[in-house]
This record gives C-alpha cells, structure tokens and sequence, in this order.
C-alpha cells in the first residue's frame, strides 16, 4: 500500500532504497506524534522548557525535507522536459506543482508541498490496510460469505475450478458487476471502520444539540465506531452480514457512504471535511482484493483449506 503511494505521490518507480528511506522518515514521525504534540499546546513555552524534543522535530522534519524536496524538484523539471502532450501519468506532486492559491495569488512553496506529501502517504497507508485486514479476517471466519463473493468474481471475470483468478486480468469496470464485493467492503467498514474517530473538529458558533450546548470553539469529534454498532440503527450490529448493503429486490450495492443522504455510519467523515482519500480507498480496497488472491497468498484457498481441515 505504500509503496503504491509513494508511487502515487511523486510519479516515478522508485528504487527500493529511496523507498526504505521515505518510509523509515515516515514512521519515525508519526510514532514521535504524541510526544511532539506536547509542543503544540503552549509553543513559546514549551519550545523552551522541551528543548531537546523541538530540536529532534526540526531534526526529523529536515531530514524529511532532504528526502523529499529532491524527489518534488526531479518532477517538476520532468515536467518541463516533457511538452504537455507527452504521455507522463499525473502524480500527486504534479497536481501541487500546478496549483495557484486563489487567494494569496501564489505557488505552494517546498515546505507545503512535503506537508502535503507526508499526509498524503500517512493518511492512506494503514487506514487502507487496516481495512483489508478487517475484511480479509471476517471473509476466513465466514466461509460461506467468502464462496459467495468468490463466486461472483469467477461469473464476473471469468475461470473455473482449473484456471486460477490470478490468470484473468480484472479492470476497473469490472468491479461495478461485482456489488457483493461492495458490500463485503462497506461491511467490513461498518464493522471495523479503521479510526474510531475522526480528525478534531471545532465548532464555528455556539450550538444548542439536544439540550447540550456546544460553545464556539470547542473541539468536538464523533464515535465513528460507535455509530456502526448502533442497535437503534442496524439489525444485529455485531454480525458480519454483506447483504445488509444490498438494496432490496436487486443485486445492486446502494449505500452513499458519502453520508450526503443520511448518516449511518461514516468511516470517512462527513461534510466538506470529509476523507478526500474516499474514492482512492475504496478503488484500492477492492482491487488489492482481488490481488491477494494470488496463488502464493490465495485467501480462497486458504478459507476452502481451513474448512476442509474443519
Ligand atoms: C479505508 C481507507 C480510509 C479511511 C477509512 C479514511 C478515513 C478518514 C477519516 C475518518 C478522515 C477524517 C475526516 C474528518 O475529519 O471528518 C480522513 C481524513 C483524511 N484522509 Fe482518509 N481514509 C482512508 C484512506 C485515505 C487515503 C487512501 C488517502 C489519500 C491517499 C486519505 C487521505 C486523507 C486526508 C489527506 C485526510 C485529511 C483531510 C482534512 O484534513 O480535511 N485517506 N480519512
């Protein structure tokens, strides 16, 4: 999942080195999270009385900056290299390069760009495979659940008991004739949405809800998990059950997990704050699926095995 990030982000295949050195930055940045929070509460002060954890941050976000900056200024003389209609696939990197902020009538500067960057690789990484995990656990518990969907993906893309999946190519437009995979996916969302909350919010002006009022500015955030497991709104929250997400009388998956319509549950946030990794997670979600299927790692054969075993 990273690596198909990074590739994302800066538009060039990598060398497995450079690769090793952007995810080792990565890692020691988010793992010193809380004990750098520290110093967002009181900056002055805390700059002072924490020196040495400021200096270690100025240390990691510089070392970040030389890992990243190269890789940022290699894509943009790409990009002038290359005239507007030679085949280069747009990159995330690019789409920072081109942007004009309306309002200050400028040019994202480097330091943004890596800020951007490092939230574009941070945010998409584990929430994704945390994800798969979820599901790829709850399909090897319920095997029933995973013939179906094995199914529908054989009718769909083709194969028989002697062709293995990995020999057909499945594209993109293939995943709108398999709903069940969608709905495995919304499910395994619902059950194990991978942040039980989402980033902190903070309300604009006071707001009285349901006979509490929240003062302007407060922080507020939502029990993402919680929501999913509500009995009020979900029939036995605790079961795995794709078909919950299937619209009745159709085979079609029909949910806004958008949460414009109604909100049921919302693993990727709600409103203009919502995860703008949506579309991109769930393309993944359901296309890596099916690359685990590949015979050395085949989760089919390793749910039909076990139940054999069984
Ligand atoms: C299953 C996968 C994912 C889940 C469940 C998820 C969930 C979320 C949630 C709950 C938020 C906070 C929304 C809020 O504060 O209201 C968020 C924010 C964000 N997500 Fe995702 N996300 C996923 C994948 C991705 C991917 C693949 C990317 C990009 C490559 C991404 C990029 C972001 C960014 C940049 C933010 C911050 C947006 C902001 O500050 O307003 N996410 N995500």
């Amino acid at each position: 999942m990273f690596c198909l990030l990074v590739l994302m982000c800066f538009g060039d295949k990598l060398e497995e080195p450079q690769i090793k050195q952007i995810e080792n930055i990565q890692r020691r940045l988010l793992l010193s999270f809380s004990r750098f929070n520290i110093l967002n509460i009181f900056p002055r002060v805390g700059r002072i009385i924490f020196r040495s954890r400021w200096k270690e941050l100025i240390q990691l976000r510089q070392e970040q900056e030389n890992i990243f900056i190269p890789l940022i200024e290699a894509r943009s003389k790409a990009k002038e290299q290359k005239p507007e209609h030679d085949e280069l696939v747009v990159a995330y990197v690019d789409t920072l390069l081109n942007l004009e902020l309306p309002e200050e009538n400028r040019k994202l500067n480097h330091g943004e760009m890596v800020s951007l960057c490092s939230e574009f690789l941070s945010a998409g990484t584990d929430t994704t495979s945390t994800a798969l995990q979820w599901i790829m656990a709850n399909l090897v518990k319920n095997p029933s659940i995973q013939e179906k969907l094995y199914q529908e993906i054989v009718s769909v893309v083709g194969g028989n008991e002697q062709s293995k999946l990995t020999d057909v190519v499945v594209k993109e437009e293939d995943l709108q004739k398999i709903p069940y995979l969608k709905a495995v996916i919304l499910e395994g969302l619902r059950r194990h949405p991978p942040g039980h909350f989402v980033l902190p919010h903070t309300v604009t002006e006071e707001v009285e809800l349901d006979g509490y009022v929240v003062p302007k500015n407060a922080t507020i955030n939502f029990m993402v998990a919680d929501m999913g497991l509500d009995p009020k709104v979900w029939e036995d929250p605790l079961e795995f059950r794709p078909e919950r997400f299937l619209v009745e009388g159709s085979d079609k998956e029909g949910f806004d997990i958008t949460a414009s319509r109604e909100i049921k549950m919302m693993p990727f946030g709600a409103g203009r704050r919502i995860c703008p990794g949506l579309a991109l997670a769930m393309l993944h979600l359901e296309i890596r699926y099916k690359l685990v299927s590949a015979p050395e790692l085949n989760l089919f054969e390793f749910g039909k095995n076990k139940r054999k075993s069984d």
